[in-house]
């Protein structure tokens, strides 16, 4: 059963306790774990990835089998029906559609006379999307990925995702593949997958950039080879607030809880309500739809250590925890969602109104369900076609600029002790005889 407080201080301190959830005790294990697989696949390459895909997904694969070849790719289109090839065209258009609008652009300035600054966007040359295979197969996460990479221009798209079970990677991941435009993929997950995108192996080619979500093995990974290669944001086990007020159906918020809580056993999926009935409501639907769950067992410790449902006096106090929490999702399923958005402050996704669950965000709406979680949104946003792309900044100055601020340069180099810096101003604006 969820459990129900109504406690100020205790719900804070529940809620610092789920959001921190990634960083427990056992974290250390893990991140001992993630350390060793790093560096053994930078040492060894290609034969780390096959021992490490043997010992944690069970499957003992050749060298050849790493890269998924022209003919399984062929193939995956056979095993996909009509409908489910149907709605990945039409996410596919959607999600290209919004990641447009957002393409940055290159811009000049004319700041003063005869100053031109501005900023030069270009993309990276080689991206590595992850893109997660565990406990669940995600084309969605191909085309959230895949697809700003490619409005962004990258030439390179590289997917790593696990083996999969005995029958392989799943034939909608391989078609999502083809049409977001990934130009290789290969067949390896986990903390080994980031690092054979980090540091390359005989057979992964390095990249520039690694994005995409995955469970805790694959965020550790994300976060310790960041310098080596940029990363999108730490987008690991998901998340749902859901802010309900007395109007909200519970078995409707119920379910949003369960659609979060069904990805991991460390997901959470929380609800602030102002209505007590309606806590009581959605805890008790909650236990009922668990009861026939396909995927009870991984539920139901995601809802048992992670779930909660915090009553609160006012929408203004559960806005308050909200943001204590800065959810990966956060669902307003109140009268006037618009009303409260001025005072949400941290949250990947806001899904405004009773008829938005969060699936709609998941699948097709447009933006990115690559988000970030374990309170990252505090700093971080939803991956973007800028993540896939660098600006480089532009500075010209004629002569005539150069001698009106030459001054106040060679004054701050003098400053700085470094006389060169001054004296690169000083050889272009002063005659021959000063230099
Ligand atoms: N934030 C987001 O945008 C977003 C989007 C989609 C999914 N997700 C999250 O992605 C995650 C997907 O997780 P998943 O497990 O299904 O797939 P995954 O691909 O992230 O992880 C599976 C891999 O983890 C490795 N692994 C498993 N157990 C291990 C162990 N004990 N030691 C070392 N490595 C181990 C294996 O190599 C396996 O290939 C979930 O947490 C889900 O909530 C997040
Ligand atoms: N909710 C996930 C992000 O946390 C994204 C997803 C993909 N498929 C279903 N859901
Ligand atoms: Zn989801």
């Amino acid at each position: 059963m969820l459990r129900i407080i109504s406690q100020r201080s205790e719900a804070e301190a529940e809620l610092r306790r789920i959001c921190d959830r990634t960083f427990d005790e056992e974290m250390v294990h893990k991140e001992a774990t993630v350390q060793q697989v790093l560096q053994t696949v930078r040492r060894n390459g290609d034969g780390a990835l096959l021992d490490y895909t043997e010992e944690f997904d069970g499957q003992r694969l050749e060298v050849s089998q790493l890269r998924v070849s022209a003919l399984e790719l062929e193939a995956a289109y056979q095993q996909v029906d009509k409908p489910l090839l149907d709605a990945i065209e039409l996410a596919s258009r959607q999600i290209e559609a919004f990641h447009r609008q957002r393409m940055p652009k290159s811009w000049v300035h004319f700041a003063q006379d005869e100053v031109v600054l501005g900023k030069h966007y270009t993309p990276v040359d080689r991206a590595g999307i992850y893109i997660p295979g565990g406990r669940a197969a995600y084309p969605s996460t191909v085309l959230m990925n895949a697809i700003p990479a490619k409005v962004a221009g990258v030439p390179r798209i590289v997917m790593c995702t696990p083996p999969g079970t005995h029958q392989g990677i799943s034939p909608a991941v391989l078609v999502a593949a083809q049409f977001a435009g990934v130009n290789e993929i290969y067949r390896v997950g986990g903390a080994q997958a980031i690092a054979a995108l980090a540091y390359g192996t005989q057979t992964v080619p390095k990249v520039d950039l690694i994005t995409g979500p995955g469970n805790i093995y694959v965020t550790l990974a994300k976060k310790m080879v960041y310098g080596v290669v940029g990363i999108d944001s730490l987008a690991g086990p998901s998340e749902v607030l859901v802010i309900a007020d007395r109007e909200a159906n519970p078995v409707h918020v119920a379910t949003d809880l369960l659609a979060q809580a069904e990805h991991d056993p460390i997901a959470a999926a929380i609800l602030i309500t102002t209505d007590r009935t309606l806590a009581r409501e959605v805890a008790a639907e909650v236990d009922k739809q668990l009861i026939n769950h396909p995927r009870q067992i991984l539920t139901e410790k995601a809802i048992a250590h992670y779930g909660l449902i915090v009553v609160v006096d006012s929408l203004q106090e559960a806005v308050e925890l909200s943001n204590l929490f800065a959810p990966e999702h956060l669902e307003l399923e109140v009268a006037e969602p618009w009303d409260l958005l001025p005072q949400i402050r941290h949250a990947g996704a806001i899904f405004l109104g009773y008829s938005t669950p969060e699936a709609v965000g998941d699948y097709l709406a447009g933006p990115n369900h690559t988000l970030p979680t374990s309170g990252a949104a505090r700093y971080a946003s939803a991956l973007g076609v800028e993540t896939f792309m660098k600006h480089s900044s532009l500075i010209q100055y004629s002569p005539t600029a150069l001698n009106k601020m030459a001054s106040a340069i060679m004054t701050l180099a003098d400053a700085e002790g470094l006389p060169s810096h001054a004296h690169s101003v000083r050889v272009r604006t002063s005659s021959p005889e000063e230099e």
